[in-house]
């Protein structure tokens, strides 16, 4: 059943809805959100929720969850965790899109009223999470949201983590590098992303997982993301991750958002401009009709996520300062 679940997703169709097996037992609670519980759980066990395809068109994190689901399918992973996959934005997989309505990653958040298809799928999303950290009180909570990102970047591999008055330990770091994320972007305020929502109203050890570049299904690069699918069988198996040093990753603030506020809004570097391209002091960055320039001030900074295509009021890049790795000696 778990190694045909992204087709039994897709259809809509599931066969069953739960089962018990001598390794693990499993409930589809939704479309697309699948729980595994095993039957012997582990002594470092987190309550681990690995969710991808909140963007549909981001294929690679939806291979990557099915490998892992094909490896305790065949019974060559054993689970030792409680784990919950979720598949996002389902409509927006099945067309190859990043969204249909609106992009369902800006809305995470608690007092989210607005109607419409992502905002319910919003909604239904945050209630399953918040239901499985509540039948896994004890555990402490973990979510991975995998992603790829529009444009090349100097470090393709990336996390982000969101805003949080609590520093992120320094031991989930040392997990990413040796999970072969290349660089780190620390969030300068509340985002309301998926990640954004484990962290801020579970405390949850949570990042936004950039792994690559969108590509469609069959082009990716998975030989690159074997460290990221061997934490991830780690965190399913309920054992203890290998960690890196934190000076393989190069580490950034976001220090200001650039939003499109008007029709009349434009990039002012080329559009194959790779993610964290850095900007000299006094660089014109962006221009909108309604809020003026935006230009470099102060330190050298790198853009993130530059897209000028975005809906009016939305983010449309993150400009981010050089930091120390933490942990790194003299810090
Ligand atoms: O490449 C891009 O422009 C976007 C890639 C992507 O989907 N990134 C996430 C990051 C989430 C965060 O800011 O933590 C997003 O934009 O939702
Ligand atoms: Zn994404």
């Amino acid at each position: 059943m778990l190694d045909q679940w992204l087709d039994i997703t897709l259809d809509g169709t599931p066969p069953v809805r739960s089962g018990v097996l001598a390794a693990y037992g499993y409930t589809l609670h939704a479309p697309g959100v699948v729980e595994i519980i095993p039957a012997k759980q582990a002594a470092n066990a987190r309550a681990c929720v690995f969710s991808a395809a909140v963007h549909g068109n981001e294929t690679a994190p939806v291979e990557l969850i099915g490998e892992l689901l094909c490896a305790i399918e065949a019974g060559v992973l054993r689970p030792g965790a409680p784990l919950l996959v979720m598949l996002g934005n389902i409509p927006a997989l099945r067309a190859g899109v990043r969204y249909i309505d609106t992009n369902l990653n800006r809305l995470f958040h608690r007092g989210l009223a607005t109607p419409g298809d992502e905002p319910d799928r919003a909604r239904a999303l945050m209630a399953q999470v918040d239901a499985f950290y509540a039948r896994h009180a004890a555990l402490p909570p973990l979510h991975y949201d995998l992603h790829t990102a529009i444009r090349q970047s100097r470090y393709p591999r990336f996390a982000l983590a969101p805003f949080s008055n609590a520093p992120v330990c320094l031991a989930h770091w040392r997990r990413l590098a040796a999970a072969g994320m290349q660089a780190a972007l620390c969030q300068h305020r509340h985002s309301w992303t998926f990640s954004h929502y484990s962290r801020h109203y579970h405390a949850a050890e949570a990042f936004t997982l950039e792994l690559g570049q969108v590509a469609p299904f069959g082009h990716n690069d998975l030989d690159a993301l074997a460290p990221m699918l061997a934490l991830l069988k780690t965190l399913a198996g309920g054992g203890t991750p290998a960690e890196a040093c934190t000076e393989r990753m190069a580490f950034f603030r976001v220090v200001q958002e650039i939003r499109r506020e008007s029709d009349d809004f434009h990039l002012c570097f080329a559009d194959d401009t790779p993610n964290f391209t850095a900007f000299a002091p006094g660089t014109r960055i962006a221009h909108d009709g309604q809020g003026g320039d935006t230009r470099v001030s102060g330190e050298p900074l790198h853009v993130v996520f530059p897209n000028a295509q975005v809906e009016i009021g939305a983010r449309a890049a993150l400009l981010a300062a050089r930091t120390m790795a933490p942990g790194a000696p003299g810090k």
